[in-house]
């Protein structure tokens, strides 16, 4: 089956998360955590900070790895690294998405997350991460 590495970014601020909607594909209209595919060579780090600066136009600050996620849908087989992250430079654009929310932990239920991403928002609930 098909493999995709995806590294995908928690940004955090002031008791929130950042989720965004997709705007475009087979998922559109589902929520998840901002990133997006590891290209050859590159490290998870790099491939971060180029995700997030190309679909949101922010420098970000990654502070701490999550965890990761393996998934199975119906035509791949999906690996996501997940990293705590913060702003560090730049105004949130939304240049891919079609919408987006801070959600503090007791709101995350709140949108329809893509099914990989499931399994992180327990985690999130479970560990509480806070600055
Ligand atoms: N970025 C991101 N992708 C996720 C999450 N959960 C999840 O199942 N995915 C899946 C959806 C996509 O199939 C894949 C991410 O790839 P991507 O964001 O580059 O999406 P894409 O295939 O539309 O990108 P592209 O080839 O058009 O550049 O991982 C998540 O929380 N964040």
């Amino acid at each position: 089956m098909k493999q995709i590495e995806v590294v995908a970014a928690i940004i955090y601020d002031n008791e929130k998360y950042f989720a965004t909607q997709r705007g475009y594909g087979e998922f559109e209209g589902l929520w998840e955590f901002p990133g997006g595919k590891i290209e050859k060579g590159e490290s998870h780090e790099n491939a971060l900070r180029r995700e997030i600066q190309e679909e949101l136009g922010v420098d970000i600050s990654i502070d701490g790895f999550i965890c990761t996620t393996d998934f199975d849908y119906p035509s791949f087989h999906l690996t996501m690294h997940c990293y705590l992250c913060t702003i560090l430079v730049g105004e949130l654009e939304l240049r891919e998405h079609k919408s987006a929310r801070w959600l503090v932990l007791s709101s995350l239920d709140e949108v329809m997350w893509l099914p990989a991403d499931k399994e992180i928002v327990e985690y999130l609930l479970e560990n509480r991460y806070e600055e």
